[in-house]
Order: C-alpha cells, then structure tokens, then sequence
C-alpha cells in the first residue's frame, strides 16, 4: 500500500477506491511503540504478523482515519531507525510523524502528545502492542469521546477474583461486579489528556484514562466484543497468530 499526501485509501470494507471523506478531521492517533518489550524478552513490535511488522498493522489500518499528518508514532529512544526503516519498506511514502518516547509508557504517551499538530480535537492513544484493533472499534470511541470526553473500550470480568496472602494461599474473593479488563485505543479530547497529563506528568500510570480520572474528567468504557490481544509473553505472539488468519482489517 503507497500512501499519497492528497489521495487517501478507503479501508477495505467500506470502498475499494481512493477517497477524502474517510479521515476523522479533528482526530488525532497516537500509536505508543517505545516499550522495551522486557517480558517478550526482546522486541516483539519489529517482528512480522502476517508480512507485516507488528507495529505496522495498526498504523496501516488507523493512517486514513487520522487528520492528515495527525498520526505520530512514538519509537524506542535510540531504536528510531530501525523502526523508520520498517516503516519505509512496508509502508512506503505512510505520512506518519514520529518521535522518541521515554521510559515509561506516560512518558512515552507525552512525547507523541507533543508532537500532535492540532490544538483542540480528540486523540487516540494506542498500544502498537495491540494489532487486532479495528477502525470501526476506533470510530466507535471517538464519537462517545465527543460526546463525554474520553471513552475506553474494555471487557467485563467474567471470571472469580481471588486475592492471595502471596504465598499462593486464597485470602479472600473479590467482587467482579463493576469491573472491566480495559484495552486501548483510548480516547479523549486532546486538550484535556494534554491537561491531565501535565497536573501528573511524572506518575507512571497504567493507562491514560487513569490519568483523565486523577484529573478528575471523566471517561467512558464502551465494550469491546471483539479480539484485542496485546503481546506482552511469547506465547501471546503464538495465540495472535492462531487468530489471525483470514483476518483482514
Ligand atoms: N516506555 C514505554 C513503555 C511502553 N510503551 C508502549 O506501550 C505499549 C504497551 O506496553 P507493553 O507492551 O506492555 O510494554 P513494554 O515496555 O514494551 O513491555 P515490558 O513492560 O514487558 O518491558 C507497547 O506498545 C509499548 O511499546 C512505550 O511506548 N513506551
Ligand atoms: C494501556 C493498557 O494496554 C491497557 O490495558 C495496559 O494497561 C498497558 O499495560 P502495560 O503495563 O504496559 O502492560
């Protein structure tokens, strides 16, 4: 796939042909790939899913959603040229901006904040971990993001919580009511996240939306019922892989 500054690709689906109505104009993406992948044991986000490296797959599918050049990708600090360079093979011409992220995942998600050339308008923040996340699930979020200010999509706890005492004996069962495995791509309005970010710019949060509650904006989960996998163990690479077959966008 080439990808032009004027001429932009619909998303298999929808349209075969060239189209300018598919982009989002005050969405903005950012697509987080500057981990070091120490539970992988090494970096999982260049190796190829399907012909295609893994962090390639969510830039290629949300590219056309983004405003034009509203789509950052935040590389390794010091792993930018191996990354640049997949990108170009793969992806040739792809408008992304990129910048180097820090040593925490909130570091990381405010370097490519900075980097955004929108001031207002909403932003995606997406794990390059997570290839499985569809445009459609993207859209989804960023309508309920216009309408609440920040919408996460997640899955309901459907198993038994237990705590353990830590040495593998049960201290007790937690309650599942309420709760929900939260993934990303997250959305917010961008001036908000920016605020957010910067009452907290250095506690390492799990996710942004933690970050939006401890500034106090609220954010919506919206369920996801599709698959989501991120790669975080070996053996989630495998499972992917055993999904993704067939599997187009
Ligand atoms: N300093 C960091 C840490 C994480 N991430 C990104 O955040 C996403 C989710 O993080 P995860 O994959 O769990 O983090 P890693 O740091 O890569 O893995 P580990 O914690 O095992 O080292 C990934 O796309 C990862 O590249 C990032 O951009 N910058
Ligand atoms: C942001 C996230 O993907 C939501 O599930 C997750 O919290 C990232 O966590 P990690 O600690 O980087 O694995």
């Amino acid at each position: 796939m080439r990808f032009t500054a004027n001429a932009r690709i619909c998303r298999p689906g929808r349209s075969a042909e060239l189209c300018a109505d598919c982009c989002m104009d005050d969405l903005a993406v950012v697509i987080v790939a500057g981990g070091s992948a120490r539970r992988f044991g090494g970096n999982k986000l260049l190796l190829e899913l399907d012909g295609l490296p893994l962090f390639l797959h969510c830039v290629r599918r949300f590219l056309p959603a983004a405003a034009p050049g509203c789509l950052v990708v935040v590389h390794p600090r010091g792993g930018g040229d191996e990354f640049r360079l997949a990108a170009e093979r793969f992806l040739p011409d792809a408008p992304i901006v990129w910048t180097a992220g820090g040593a925490f995942r909130c570091a990381s998600v405010q370097a490519g904040l900075a980097a955004i050339p929108l001031r207002e308008g909403i932003v995606a923040i997406h794990d390059a971990a997570r290839p499985l996340a569809s445009v459609s699930l993207l859209e989804t979020l960023a309508e309920e993001a216009r309408r609440s200010g920040g919408a996460i999509p997640g899955k309901p706890v459907t198993d038994t919580l237990k705590r353990s005492d830590g040495g593998g004996m049960i201290a007790g069962t937690v309650s599942r009511e309420g709760l929900w495995r939260v993934e990303t791509p997250q959305v917010f309005d961008l001036s908000r996240l920016r605020a957010a970010y910067a009452a907290n710019p250095e506690v390492d949060f799990t996710d942004d939306a933690g970050v939006m509650e401890a500034a106090g904006f609220p954010c919506r989960v919206v369920h996801n019922p599709e698959e989501n996998i991120k790669v975080t163990y070996p053996g989630d690479m495998a499972l992917l892989n055993r999904h993704f077959p067939g599997r187009r966008q």
